[in-house]
């Protein structure tokens, strides 16, 4: 079992931010990340559907041996990952928006929270926000649009300017402190968001939590990899390659990229 890969998947390419804090803490570790951009964006979705996708992506990688699944994305996470762990009987990990420590670090007392759609009005979102953020003020906002120019490789856009601007704008004027970013794309986002947002503001996503959490798992069950093989790190999209490529960077070298019909 310690040699079998680290299984990953996301909507598209924005999971790859996780993979990048789990290959940074997981050196050793073997992985398959599989990038659904052809159905991409999931938080535009009904959770129905959400659960489908979540469900053919868990079994190519089972059928592909992993020893773990990723679930590096929120969207999934907080509308299939109850469902996934009940089916299914490998570790599953997810990531949900960091509400829980921008509301204890807040000082004035106003959080926002960037999500998609499908995240946002998720009955596990709604939970954790009533249980960690009661005494605060939470400005939600729908990321309707960025995942599609994102996966469209438009980062540097009038397009995107014109969203983050619309979205970011009321919650500068209820005075936040704390941006939590809710979905595994924005981290991209980070260098424009911080050309919108005064500097006081910090930006929090969970991506170190989640490697942290797929060692400590692996650790307690005495999966981690401790050969001294190269791991393999694959990655498979359903679109064009070099899209998943442009945003590996300096990992691209190492790592084998395909096309998959999936
Ligand atoms: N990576 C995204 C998925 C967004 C989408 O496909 O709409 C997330 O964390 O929610």
């Amino acid at each position: 079992m310690k040699t079998q890969p680290i299984g990953i998947f996301d909507s598209g390419i924005g999971g790859t931010s996780i993979w990048k804090e789990i290959h940074e803490l997981l050196p050793n570790e073997s992985t398959i990340y599989l990038a659904d951009s052809k159905h991409a964006p999931y938080g535009e979705k009904t959770q129905n559907d959400i659960l489908a996708l979540s469900v053919k992506n868990t079994e190519y990688l089972l059928s592909r041996g992993c020893k773990i699944i990723v679930v590096a994305c929120n969207t999934a996470t907080t509308n299939a990952i109850n469902y996934l762990r009940e089916n299914y009987h490998v570790p599953f990990i997810g990531i949900e928006p960091a509400i829980k420590p921008a509301a204890l670090n807040s000082s004035t007392g106003v959080v926002g929270v960037l999500a998609t759609r499908g995240t946002l009005t998720s009955s596990l979102f709604t939970k954790t926000t009533a249980l960690y953020a009661k005494d605060r003020k939470v400005i939600e906002q729908f990321g309707d649009g960025l995942v599609p120019l994102i996966e469209a490789g438009k980062i540097e856009s009038p397009e995107m300017d014109a969203l983050l601007q619309e979205y970011l704008q009321p919650m500068i004027a209820e005075n936040i402190d704390h941006l939590v970013l809710g979905c595994t794309h924005y981290p991209y986002l980070i260098p424009k968001i911080k050309q919108f947002l005064p500097p006081s503001v910090n930006i929090i996503d969970s991506g170190k939590a989640v490697a942290k959490q797929t060692q400590n798992i692996l650790d307690n069950l005495h999966f981690l990899n401790d050969t001294k093989k190269r791991p393999a790190l694959e990655f498979y999209t359903n679109t064009d390659p070099d899209v998943l490529e442009s945003f590996l960077g300096v990992y691209r070298d190492v790592a084998t990229i395909s096309y998959l019909h999936f």
